[in-house]
Order: C-alpha cells, then structure tokens, then sequence
C-alpha cells in the first residue's frame, strides 16, 4: 500500500520527533493570531470620500474621545463580519439572539473600503476609473445589499455593472472574460455547508483578476470600515449623489464559455455543436442559481434535461438547502436520475461554486468520492501530479490517488486554504493541478484556480461523452470503483462556552490541549498524523514556508491503534471556520469504531484534561450512551 507524502520539498520537511511508532513527526508551536485589530482608537482615519467626495487618498480626523470609543465598540461590530476570506452577517431579523449586524451602512462602508484596498493594490492613481461588478444569489437581502453597495461603490468613485442573480464562479469570470475585463467583482451570498446557515444570514465576497481575496485582505477592508464607521457616526461622509449603475448580462457570456469548452474538447466527430446529443441529464438546483447549467449549456448542446429539480431560485429555500452534502438533495436527484433513465444528475450548491453528481446508477458522487472522480480525470490528464484536498479526506482516498500515480497533500479546512496550498506548491515547483474540498469546492490549475461547481461538472460531462465515443461501459461512477471507504463516518460539533469573542482562544486551547495530551502520552494509542498546517503521509511534516497563510482554525489529525498496533480509526478535531464550535470528524476502519473512539476521548480526554469547562461535551456523551 502505497501512501504518498506530497508536498513541495522547498517548504514542507519532516518533523523532528519519533512518535511511540517510530515515525518521525512533529508539530510546530502554534502560531499566534494574526490580529491587527485596534480596539477603542481615538483617532480614526477618514476619507475625502466620508464628504461624499469620490476620492481614495485619506486624511486622518480626531474625534472627540467619548465619541469614539462608542462608535469604536459598533465599529468592533464591524470587524467581527470578517470571516476568513468572507464577509458573513445576519441581513434579517428573525434570529434570536443575533441582532441584524450586515446592516445596509455596514455594507456600503465595505464598499468604500474595497475601493480604497483596491486602488492601493492595484496601484492605480487616485483619480483612475476603476470597474466594479456585482453579482447575487436569491437571498431575500439580497436585493438590499446590493442598493448598499452600489452606494458605496459609486460613491467612492468606482463605475458600477449590476450582474444581477449570478454565480460566485462567474462574478470571477466577469474579470477575465474579454467583453467584461472589470477590475473586481463583489458577489453577494452566504455559503452554506453541512452546518447551513439559515435564510436571515448573507454576505460578501470579493474578487480581482488574481482571483478570491484572501483572509487578510478582507480583515483589512473590514478594519477601514470600521474606522469609517467612526467617522460616518461623527456626521462625515453623508450624502452625495444616487449611484448610477448599468445592468448587464454575465450569465449568459459565461454559460457560453462553458459550451465552448465541452465542445471543443468532446470535439464529436458526427455533431461538434451538439455534443450531448443522447444524453440525459438531470439538475437539481436546489432553487439557488444553478438553473442556467440547464437550459443555457446543456439543452444547447444537446441535451435532454427532462426530470431536472428545483431550478426556479428562490431564496427561502423551499425543498431542501442547495448543497451537495445535503442527504435530501442527493437522493432527489438520485429519484430523479432513476426514474428518467438519466445518465448524470447533478446537484449545485446556491452560488454554484460547489456541485456533486450522481452515476446512471443513481450512485452518489460527492465528498471524497467526488474528489476521487476528478482526480482520475486530472491523473489522466497530467500524470503524477499533486491533488491538494483538506485533511477530512480518508486515507481511502489517499490510496485511490497515490494508485494512480499521483500525490495526496493533505491541508487545512476551508476552500481557500486548500486552494493557496495548491497555488504555493505550484509556485514551489510542485505539479498541482486539483485543489478539492470534502464540501464539493473545486478548483483547477488549468481555470484560473477557482472553485466553480460548474466547471467540475463541464470535466465530468466531457469525461462522461468521451467514455461513451470510446466505447466504455460503466459511466462515470465506473472510474471510482476501486474507492475505499471507511467503515463508518460521524462528525460532531463541541460548542464553544462563554463570550462569542474569546471563543477563537479558547477553541485554540482546546485542540492544542488534544494535540499536547497525545504528546505527553496521556492518550496511549493515539498517534498525531498532522500538524494540522502540513502534509500527512510518512509521518507529520511541518510547514516552513517563510510567507505562511493565515491560520483561520487550528486543527490535528490523529489515528488510534490497538494492542497490535492496527489502526482502528483516524479522529481530526477542528475550530469551525465560522462558528464558534469545535468539530470532531471520526472515520472508523471498523464496526463500531467511531463509538468507541468517542468513548476513549470522552474518558481519557474532554473529562481528564478539562476542556469540558469551556467546551459543551453534550454531542458526545449523546453519542457515546
Ligand atoms: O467550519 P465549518 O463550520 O464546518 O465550515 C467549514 C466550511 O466553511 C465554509 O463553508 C467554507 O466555504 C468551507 O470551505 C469550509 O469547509
């Protein structure tokens, strides 16, 4: 059995103690926060713009010292939407307990906080006309979110392009595509994952030609907001004139730079424009903006999309929620597969930047086996290369990759970070053409490194038609075969006790405690397979790029052997990216695994270290009565 360490040698090398098994390994001291928040400042920095006045240089504005330190605590509000690489808040009322904080002022103020990012970035001169577009899902803040941001756009001086119900991939594309050529692109949406988020929620997410804006980009644009905010609460920056925006058609430029792509790779010898002519598909788009893949790309090449779901968006989200994790979502359209002798299904999350399928067989592809599937296309294309997926993945898939040739870097939770590693090993010199999450993000060297849920699906239909052309029975799902499987998965959530703002300390506390209990050998049997911030293989290797990523969560990975030392099961304990909440995935290689992996941690762990006193056990010890 092969199991293959990945990584770029230039930034990954092996740890430096030997674990109980004898494999080197080891951890590095956890890194600080990369906070640069300044709490209760008194002088804050106001634009010409805070005038109504559109201009990005800056001046710097004293305010009366009370005045600012309570502006400076809803200022803090401010700062705390930051989420990673988003922007995350609660848009409506209707939540108890979490008051509306992605207000309308909240919204514009980023606005003119990314103009101002943007220019300095770019590079651009003050006076430069600079190209914003904006894209949406159907959340029902939607609409509102957008008034807010063409606002503050237009005010700060940016010419502003209304793309109106939009992917997340295709915002991007806006960037790219010759016709469009903007500047930036802000897409205004909520991903959701298997901990959905409910309808009140939404936010922002921020686009150059360079691709998605990273953590720290985004904690600044948040930051200048939030000293904005001082100012605007100060009587500056009200007024100016209405925004004046031009609606324009993305949808439909993007959708045929899809068919573009299937048609000249499928290049069908008997119908090159109807490539998918025979085909069935169905799509289920959970209401979310999927819709378009079916009537503007598929039924154009060919297609019949007879038996397709939900593909009407509406943003209080009716059926069941657009995601491919969702068990709802995938056995409809396995129903639906079914019933119409379909040969694809195809399931989108709201924003398209996600997706999963299922076989003819009504077999469903996501998670690793969604990652297994594209791996085996890539292989085939680019032999050898690195697949770069976060570290939930089971060592199945670990197997399935390295016995086509290829390198399995295990990273971080979070799209972003598995797609930066993916962009750092390339730059490092490592051939990494695929970045997959678990949660159905994908993204490709060869499409500019963008997660697009759209895309993934364009490689399986092309996949799928030349395996047809070929003469190859079995459809897609034929290439996973040989995918093992673990033989129970369970994820359960720890949520973090105490004031919502220490909760990223504290979450920290908690999964350096399990890393140091494994150590210290208090947890005899388990061994740690991963610094969380490095590569799994022969033995944990520490990152020691000079110019690391921000860590958005801290996290480990540990197998737990028995008597004679057979894995019984593998444990990743997390921070949520978004929520404060810890997450325990467990993979069992055997019956009843999980359960007895939860027993020993319970016992041996969350009771005897005390994490308990900060962290709600209460999942588990449901789990394990
Ligand atoms: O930390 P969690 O709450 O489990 O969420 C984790 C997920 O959060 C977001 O949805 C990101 O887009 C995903 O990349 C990530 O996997």
């Amino acid at each position: 059995m092969a199991t293959v360490t990945t990584s770029s040698p230039a930034t990954l090398q092996p740890c430096t103690h030997t674990s109980r098994h004898g494999v080197a390994r080891y951890c590095p001291s956890p890194l600080p926060w990369r906070r640069r928040w300044s709490y209760g400042r008194m002088t804050t920095r106001a634009t010409a713009s805070s005038h109504g006045q559109p201009s990005a240089t800056g001046g710097w504005v004293e305010a009366p010292a009370g005045d600012a330190a309570a502006a400076g605590e809803e200022g803090d509000s401010i700062r705390r939407l930051q989420n990673g690489p988003d922007v995350r808040g609660v848009a409506l009322e209707g939540e108890k307990g979490r008051p509306v904080d992605l207000t309308p002022l909240a919204v514009e103020l980023i606005a003119e906080s990314f103009r101002e990012w943007l220019r300095e970035e770019l590079q651009r001169p003050a006076g430069e006309e600079l190209r914003v577009s904006v894209g949406r899902d159907p959340r029902l803040s939607g609409a509102r979110l957008s008034a807010a941001l063409f606002a503050g756009l237009a005010r700060a001086g940016c010419s502003v392009f209304d793309m109106g119900l939009a992917t997340t991939p295709a915002c991007f594309m806006s960037t790219t595509l010759p016709r469009f050529n903007y500047d930036a692109s802000i897409m205004i949406l909520l991903q959701m994952t298997a901990s959905h988020l409910p309808y009140t929620r939404n936010g922002l997410k921020f686009f150059t030609k360079r691709g998605g804006l990273t953590s720290g980009d985004v904690e600044d644009i948040c930051d200048r907001a939030a000293r904005k905010y001082v100012a605007r609460k100060m009587g500056f920056g009200v007024g100016g004139m209405p925004p004046v925006v031009m609606r324009v058609d993305l949808m439909s430029a993007y959708a045929q730079h899809l068919r573009d792509i299937i048609k000249q790779r499928v290049a069908h010898p008997a119908h090159y424009d109807t490539p998918l002519k025979g085909f069935k598909v169905v799509v289920n788009a959970g209401n979310g903006c999927g819709g378009f893949f079916t009537w503007d790309v598929l039924e154009k090449l060919g297609a019949d999309t007879t038996g397709s779901l939900h593909l009407e968006p509406d943003g209080t989200f009716p059926n069941h929620m657009p995601n491919p994790e969702d068990a709802t979502a995938m056995s409809l359209t396995r129903d639906a597969v079914l019933a119409n002798g379909a040969d694809l299904g195809v399931v989108f999350d709201t924003d398209v930047d996600r997706s999963g399928v299922v076989d003819g067989t009504g077999a469903a592809i996501n998670g690793d086996k969604l990652i297994a599937l594209m791996s085996a296309i890539v292989l085939d294309e680019h032999p050898g290369t690195t697949v770069v997926t976060d570290a939930r993945a089971s060592d199945g898939l670990t197997r399935f990759i390295a016995s086509r040739g290829g390198h399995h870097c295990l990273y971080r939770v979070g799209y972003r970070n598995v797609i930066d590693k993916g962009v750092q090993l390339n730059t490092d010199g490592v051939e990494t053409h695929l970045m997959m999450e678990t949660t159905g993000h994908g993204a490709l060297k060869e499409n500019y490194f963008l997660d697009d849920g759209a895309y993934m699906v364009v490689k399986i239909v092309i996949e799928m038609v030349r395996m047809k052309l070929a003469g190859l029975e079995g459809g897609v799902g034929s290439l996973i075969m040989d995918l093992e499987e673990p033989a129970e998965s369970v994820l359960l959530r720890m949520n973090i006790l105490g004031e919502p703002k220490y909760a990223k300390q504290r979450g920290t506390m908690a999964v350096e405690a399990f890393k140091e209990y494994i150590q210290e050998d208090k947890l005899s049997g388990w061994v740690l397979d991963d610094c969380g911030d490095c590569s799994v293989g022969e033995g944990c290797l520490v990152d020691t790029n000079d110019h690391p990523n921000d860590v958005d969560a801290y996290m480990y990975r540990a197998k737990l052997y028995n008597e004679n030392k057979r894995p019984l099961g593998m444990v990743h304990v997390r921070q949520s990216v978004h929520n404060p909440n810890i997450a325990l995935n467990m993979q069992s290689y055997v019956p009843g695994g999980c359960k007895y992996m939860a027993m020993d941690l319970h016992k041996r762990f969350l009771l005897a270290s005390g994490v308990n006193d900060f962290v709600d056990i209460s999942e588990v010890e449901k789990f394990v009565k």
